[in-house]
């Protein structure tokens, strides 16, 4: 990384933040592009890739959202997701960019992959028809790095992250993921007095779940010591009930009423907890645990809620 210029593209999202947070303390230039840049349109990709001509790129643009987004706007998750990937792989082909790092997803693997899962259970079986279309443009992205490899002999590669959250992260109450989701609506209800609140589905699901800020450190480790088609998971290692989950979020933010569940609302993929020995072989591991992140995460909800109603945040 040292004296090179690395775009980060996304880097108003929640992993595109950590990674700007991660890569200013890397001897590098940091490289970002206004909103007006929509890496939708080839011609608008292309002219600022002609401009800045960056060495290093890390893709963390995408259209993202938990299962109800993705369930109810797959046009919007297959066609944004393909034209991002495939406008900013062929930019940096064209600009010769020496090292690209794609972000896919766990939700790549098929539904009922054998758990731990491990990379080479790509295309081994159907997909979870809740995010199949936000899938197949993320196997897009992943094959079109690896082909570009093969055929152009870029060093273009990719990682799977598990489920992410932290500071940054959406808290849309219909679109958001299940950690900023869960927050918002225990705060809420604590603030309310309110003695219950509503889990989506019945709980049941597991999931396993991973500090944006680790996430970060991992795709820094990628771009400095990885270069192969192979696309690499990026795992806690651990998941657990999204039952569990909710009481543990409620014991974060202090809400201490009844978790009820919401089975009329989809459960999505019963399990998906990745393998990522591939990862720790290289010398990465988690640093966050989940409590400790959800704190976090907590601190950084309270922080944005107070900066839309201009007062200083309550301590959590
Ligand atoms: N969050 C998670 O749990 C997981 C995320 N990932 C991957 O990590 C990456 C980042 O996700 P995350 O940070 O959570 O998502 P966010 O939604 O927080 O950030 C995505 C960013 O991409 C930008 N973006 C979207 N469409 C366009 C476009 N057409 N042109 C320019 N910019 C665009 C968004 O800008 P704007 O908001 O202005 O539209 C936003 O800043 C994605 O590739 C995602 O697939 C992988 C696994 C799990
Ligand atoms: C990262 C990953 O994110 C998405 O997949 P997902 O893992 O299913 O993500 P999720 O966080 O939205 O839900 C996790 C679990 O939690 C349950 N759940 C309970 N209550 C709420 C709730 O209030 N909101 C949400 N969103 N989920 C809830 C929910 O029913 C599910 O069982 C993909 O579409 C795809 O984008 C992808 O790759």
């Amino acid at each position: 990384m040292a004296g090179k210029s690395v775009y980060v593209a996304g880097h108003r999202g929640m992993v595109g933040q950590a990674l700007v947070r991660r890569l200013e303390q890397e001897d590098c230039r940091i490289l970002t592009a206004e909103r007006s840049v929509d890496l939708r349109e080839q011609a608008a990709v292309r002219g600022w890739f002609a401009q800045h001509r960056p060495d290093a790129v890390v893709l963390a643009a995408a259209r993202v959202g938990g299962i109800m987004a993705n369930q109810t706007r797959p046009g919007e998750f297959l066609y944004d997701n393909i034209a991002i990937a495939a406008n900013v792989i062929e930019a940096a082909r064209q600009q010769e960019t020496s090292k690209l790092l794609f972000l896919g997803s766990s939700c790549i693997y098929p539904k009922f992959a054998d758990q731990p899962i491990a990379e080479d259970a790509l295309l081994t079986g159907p997909l979870e028809p809740t995010n199949e279309a936000y899938a197949i443009a993320k196997i897009a992205g992943i094959k079109l790095a690896a082909a570009y490899r093969r055929q152009y002999g870029c060093d273009f590669i990719s990682a799977m992250p598990t489920n992410l959250y932290g500071p940054g992260d959406n808290y849309d109450a219909d679109s958001s993921h299940v950690i900023p989701a869960l927050i918002r609506r225990a705060h809420h209800a604590k603030a309310a007095g309110e003695d219950s609140i509503a889990i989506w589905g019945t709980g049941t699901p597991r999931r396993e779940f991973l500090h944006v800020d680790d996430l970060a450190d991992a795709c820094v480790l990628l771009l400095e010591n990885y270069s192969d088609e192979q696309h690499i998971n990026v795992g806690s290692g651990k998941d657990l009930p999204i039952g569990q989950l909710a009481a543990l979020v409620a014991r974060v933010v202090g809400f201490t009423g009844r978790i009820d569940t919401d089975p009329s609302k989809p459960d999505g993929t019963p399990r998906k907890l990745m393998d990522s020995a591939r990862l720790s072989a290289m010398g990465w591991a988690p640093r966050i645990a989940l409590e400790d992140g959800l704190r976090d995460a907590y601190a950084a909800f309270l922080r944005s809620e107070a900066r839309g109603m201009g007062v200083t945040p309550p301590t959590p």
